[in-house]
């Protein structure tokens, strides 16, 4: 260390010397143990392979994780310093591939097995080297058996990240916890129906919706439910991190100005693409940027990093990230909301000066003491030639978050482009490559969008699914009752939180919309539903034709040679309204494969076998008739309304029917079952009361008064409301906005 660092980071010399030993299989959990790597020859043994690293210089990290504490987590990284030989940055930047969105796939049921060689098998990635370490296990080199192609596969602990995840419980609340902080959207990885991969379910959100060529790529989830190993295949950054960053030491090979503006350059450009996406990352620093190949920067490590589901909000009150990369106003342990943009620049800076300088512009012994540092001391810059460059950083370390550098500002720092020689690519090219997953405020504005009737009933449907939330599923056998009175409003809005997820990823397929065009145009412009829709009330059909009500059931069974399949009376009894639940059903199972989390598909298909495996009795006792569901904008009620429309299936003779005559009978039948006629009284007889059970009378009285006489075909499809649940406020706000 030379007397410049020793003098700048006033570390004492018991640190200083603290060599540690190797050992590759330490426990991580262990806080006095140091984990580091050691490789034959010194070489990145992922680049043994087939990329012999020739102008790669590989260092090993030791630091105690007392110091590497500072740097962040139990960073224990193949650290590799930038190679002078690279290509150009303009040829870089020129090459820059924003390739098309890659679909993360989700497995739930994969295993390992042993390849021929004595490798582990992970479908078809072979698992070659161990590269890298991170606080929930270890990372791996492995190439793809088919294509060759290398993967970098990090493997995570279970049991660590549950350890983790119930931490963050007590401390950051449900919305807070997993890996990478997901907004209102998150499921609860500890509910009992919870995937092991709602572990990691904010950091894949995250990484599924982010496509930029400075941003690493995930390309595959997969869970090992035999064992207590979770994986993610990302792609493979072979030249490692930018630079290993010591506390203690200084790192010699610093960048040249022209390699740190390059390397600048590709930052800001992710960071540009993550804030426009209204994504903060919350632990930038040299650790978290590989290199690929060719050389091209990559933001990796969403474990932190927060998604804000409000265009341009970044208000955030949690602390995360490392301590020496921190901002000042993160430095104190009562910050109230601070701006996530803001302490993401404040980390370039801290990042900038390390690539250029080779150690950390503030340094202390303790967290606490660096965070009075940070906060407190002006850092200190060794000779610099380039005024533009002590500006800049003077502008990113800037200790007040409202005045520090913006990334609208750095675009046209003078040492950034070079005086305007080297410009970033514009901002719209940039950021161009959209998000894939619909956001629910791209939700509204296709509600708003009323003409587009499909999109309208693809919510709707989706929106039913929130309905049958995790706590309804578990705390009632009725498909329908809807949501557990009991759960805490937390849980409520938990659910209403999934549904919501739920409608952005089912929006999110192009196919299923033109799939659903044909049939949905032609029913909902026929259909009262869609006059109902442009009232203040929310239909949702909640049952599916499959469910077979009870009354389908009973007229089978009476009258067994007098009625065409079963499954035909369904389907013929869905024209018009009632079609919406045979078409919500099929819906279901479309999305469920759109959003390609197997947990949910899962979650649908348990329902669907459970359903299906009854038997008679207790589908008799379960099942209800079916229904609509029906939400009162003004209190947030919502009543379930049964049809009980099969019961006016008019007689069909012994002689199987074309299936168009069938189906005209039985849609003149349920013809005058339009429910906007129910609707409307709903609205009125159940004004908004104060308790729960009080709308339960009204409603339940309205049904009664309307389906008296229950001879009368109407009046026998009119049965009482009842209340099945709220809700959420954020849901009812949105449902209001739209309406
Ligand atoms: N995509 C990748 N390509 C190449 N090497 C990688 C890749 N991802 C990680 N590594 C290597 O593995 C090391 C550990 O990475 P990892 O992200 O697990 O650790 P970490 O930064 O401590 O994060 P975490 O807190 O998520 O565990 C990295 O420093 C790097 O050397």
């Amino acid at each position: 260390m030379d007397s410049f660092v020793q003098a700048h980071s006033g570390i004492p010399p018991t640190i200083l010397q603290d060599d540690l030993p190797l050992d590759m299989d330490m426990d991580m959990d262990s806080n006095n143990t140091t984990t580091t790597l050691s490789f034959e020859n010194g070489i990145h043994p992922a680049m043994m392979d087939s990329n012999p690293p020739s102008t790669l210089t590989e260092t090993l990290s030791s630091f105690s994780s007392d110091r590497s504490s500072f740097l962040g987590s139990t960073s224990n990284n193949l650290l590799s310093t930038f190679s002078s030989t690279t290509s150009t940055p303009a040829s870089r930047r020129g090459s820059m591939q924003f390739t098309k969105p890659v679909e993360v796939r989700e497995t739930l049921d994969a295993s390992v097995t042993e390849n021929a060689d004595g490798l582990r098998q992970l479908k078809q990635y072979v698992l070659k080297r161990e590269i890298g370490r991170g606080a929930f296990g270890k990372v791996h080199h492995a190439v793809d058996e088919n294509t060759n192609i290398s993967y970098a596969v990090k493997e995570f602990s279970k049991a660590k990240l549950r350890k983790k995840d119930k931490a963050n419980l007590f401390k950051l609340g449900p919305r807070g916890r997993g890996r990478g902080r997901r907004g209102p959207e998150a499921p609860s990885p500890l509910s009992s129906e919870s995937s092991p991969l709602d572990l990691i379910r904010g950091e894949v959100a995250i990484l599924k919706k982010l496509h930029h060529p400075n941003i690493v790529k995930l390309y595959e989830v997969l869970d090992v439910s035999s064992d207590d190993s979770m994986y993610m295949v990302f792609e493979m950054c072979e030249k490692g991190v930018l630079m290993p960053v010591s506390l203690t030491e200084k790192c010699e090979d610093v960048f040249s100005d022209e390699d740190c503006r390059d390397v600048f350059q590709q930052m800001v450009l992710g960071i540009e693409y993550l804030h426009e996406h209204d994504i903060i990352h919350r632990d930038i620093k040299p650790d978290n940027l590989l290199r690929s190949e060719d050389e091209t920067v990559k933001i990796v490590d969403f474990g932190v990093s927060e998604m804000f589901n409000k265009k341009g909000d970044d208000m955030t009150k949690k602390s995360a990230g490392s301590p020496a990369f921190m901002a000042p106003e993160l430095c104190r342990h009562d910050h109230g909301e601070v701006s996530g943009r803001a302490t993401d620049i404040w980390s370039m800076g801290v990042t900038l000066y390390c690539i250029r300088y080779g150690l950390l512009p503030y340094i202390s012994e303790s967290i606490l003491e660096m965070h009075k540092v940070i906060r407190e001391e002006e850092y200190t810059i060794p000779p610099e030639n380039d005024q533009r460059f002590v500006d800049l950083i003077k502008k990113l370390l800037e200790k007040d978050p409202l005045k520090r550098i913006t990334i609208e500002q750095l675009r046209n720092d003078p040492w950034l482009t070079n005086d305007g020689k080297e410009p970033l690519i514009s901002k719209e090219e940039n950021t161009a490559n959209a998000v894939t997953e619909v956001t629910e405020e791209d939700l509204r504005g296709a509600i708003q969008k009323i003409g587009g009737l499909v999109t309208v009933f693809k919510a709707i449907a989706k929106f039913k699914r929130g309905i049958k939330s995790p706590v309804s599923r578990r705390s009632s056998t009725s498909t329908t009752a809807g949501r557990d009175e009991s759960a805490t409003e937390q849980e409520k809005m938990q659910d209403a939180d999934e549904s919501d997820a739920t409608i952005s990823q089912a929006m999110t397929s192009s196919d299923s919309t033109s799939e659903m065009s044909k049939d949905e145009v032609k029913e909902m412009s026929t259909s009262p539903l869609s006059s109902t829709l442009e009232s203040s009330l929310v239909h949702v059909s909640l049952e599916e034709t499959e469910d077979k009500s009870e009354s389908t059931k009973n007229q089978a069974d009476a009258e067994p040679t007098s009625h065409p399949p079963k499954q035909d009376i369904n389907e013929t009894a869905n024209e018009g309204i009632n079609e919406k639940p045979k078409d919500a059903a099929n819906e279901e199972t479309k999305v469920a494969a759109n959003e390609e989390t197997k947990d949910a598909v899962n979650e649908e298909s348990e329902d669907a076998v459970s359903d299906e495996t009854k038997d008679d009795k207790s589908a008799e006792e379960e099942a209800e008739p079916e229904g609509y569901q029906i939400c009162d904008m003004k209190t947030g009620m919502c009543y379930w309304v049964p049809s009980k429309k099969v019961k006016t299936t008019p007689p069909v003779s012994t002689a199987e029917e074309p299936m168009e005559d069938v189906e005209e009978k039985v849609s003149e039948t349920i013809q005058p079952s339009a429910p906007t006629i129910q609707v409307a009284s709903v609205e009125h007889a159940t004004a908004p009361s104060s308790t729960d059970a009080s709308h339960q009378d009204d409603a339940s009285s309205v049904g009664q008064s309307s389906s008296s006489g229950a001879s009368s075909p109407t009046q026998s499809l009119a049965p009482g409301p009842r209340l099945v649940g709220k809700l959420s406020r954020e849901r009812l706000a949105m449902f209001e906005k739209s309406a």
